[in-house]
């Protein structure tokens, strides 16, 4: 039996949770900052909260915050410690979270319930290449080959989180996937399929079309579409983003779609602490896909794993299959085999971050 290897943490020097805040966050507090027409309380309250999480102590929300008593309940002792000593899972959760109390987001006043990532939403929405790329839409088989296909649009499409272009702008590799579990998926299948939504834009508009080919084909019966509660991770999507994104694919959410949320989606906890309600409501389905890299961190654990730990050892059971559709953008990774790690490792340093490769695991 394998130790449970230990939690990632912010500071640890060299590793890439350091990176995210050291080098992603302030070009991402930039763009909230220049985002809408924010006032100077918004914005030296971000340049404050930036300032806060490179150097400082991490201070607790304000009083008044309607969340105040869950964040009591999720700190683990972190309130007041210094950030770079913080879990990286729990510290990311709690300053996106931040970053809405910054804007003002849950205070009365012009800025309540103001997404401050919407600008740079809809401009990934506006991109004209989205034609282009959504165009093979119109002519997927039926077959096999479709199911392949919508799989892989639905991986790679998770390449296209906002924040992860933040500071990999480049990114546009060939997709390669270095694990294929397509065919378990196919297994499972029909019946109903629960999609556990990472991004908005790109990302949701390939899931729309892997849940309209899985009902038109008759593989699923309905298919929910589980969304974030509020703007989180810059782009993740919440109910409003799934009405852009089927604007922009010109296709209504088919009725045999429906769009849920829950808190737990924002909470700095993996699924090994998803609360029984919760947890009940996936087990309804047939099969649970579950979507991008933060929702693949939680599903095995944001933890310093050997990558040849086998999938079903980490990632937690939760009582119904569970397929993991995800680009490689942090150095959680787990599944692979022994020789596939090695070349990794030698070919390609930033592997298990460069967002190139692409996993669908079953379990
Ligand atoms: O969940 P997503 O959208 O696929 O990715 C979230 C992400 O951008 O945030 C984390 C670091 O900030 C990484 O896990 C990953 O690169």
């Amino acid at each position: 039996m394998r130790d449970t290897p230990e939690e990632l943490l912010v500071g640890t020097p060299g590793r890439y949770a350091r990176e995210v805040f050291h080098d992603r966050h302030p070009t991402l507090i930039e763009r909230v900052a220049a985002a809408h027409p924010y006032g100077e309380a918004q914005r030296s309250a971000l340049r404050a909260l930036l300032d806060e999480s490179l150097t400082g102590e991490v201070r607790g929300l304000p009083g008044d915050a309607p969340d105040w008593a869950d964040w009591d309940a999720w700190d683990r002792g972190y309130f007041g410690r210094p950030w770079a000593e913080v879990p990286f899972l729990w510290a990311e959760s709690y300053f996106y979270r931040r970053i809405l109390d910054a804007v003002d987001y849950f205070r009365a006043g012009p800025w309540q319930g103001v997404d401050p990532f919407a600008p740079m939403k809809a401009a990934e929405l506006a991109d004209p290449a989205l034609d282009r790329d959504f165009a093979w839409v119109l002519s997927l088989p039926s077959s096999a080959d479709g199911l392949d296909a919508v799989v892989r649009a639905s991986v790679f499409g998770n390449r296209a989180d906002i924040s992860f272009r933040l500071q990999e702008p480049d990114a546009a590799w060939s997709d390669e996937l270095l694990l294929d579990d397509t065919s378990r998926l196919a297994l499972a299948l029909p019946g109903s399929v629960c999609v556990v939504v990472d991004n908005g834009g790109r990302e949701i508009m390939a899931d729309l079309v892997l849940a309209n080919w899985l009902l038109d084909t008759g593989r699923a019966d309905r298919v929910t579409l589980h969304v974030k509660p509020m703007p989180y991770y810059v782009s993740d999507a919440t109910a409003s983003d799934v009405d852009d994104a089927c604007a922009r694919l010109g296709r209504p959410l088919d009725p045999r779609i429906a769009v849920r949320t829950h808190w737990f989606w924002c909470a700095p906890l993996d699924f090994r602490a998803m609360p029984a309600d919760l947890a009940d409501d996936l087990r309804g389905h047939r099969v649970v896909l579950v979507k991008g890299d933060l929702n693949y961190r939680r599903l095995v654990g944001d933890r310093d794993w050997d990558p040849t730990t086998p999938f079903a050892a980490a990632a937690v059971d939760l009582g119904v299959p569970v397929v993991a559709l995800r680009t490689c953008k942090s150095e959680v990774v787990v599944g692979l085999d022994g020789a596939t790690v090695a070349w990794l490792d030698a070919a390609e340093p930033r592997w298990r971050v460069s967002g190139r490769h692409g996993l669908v695991q079953a379990r």
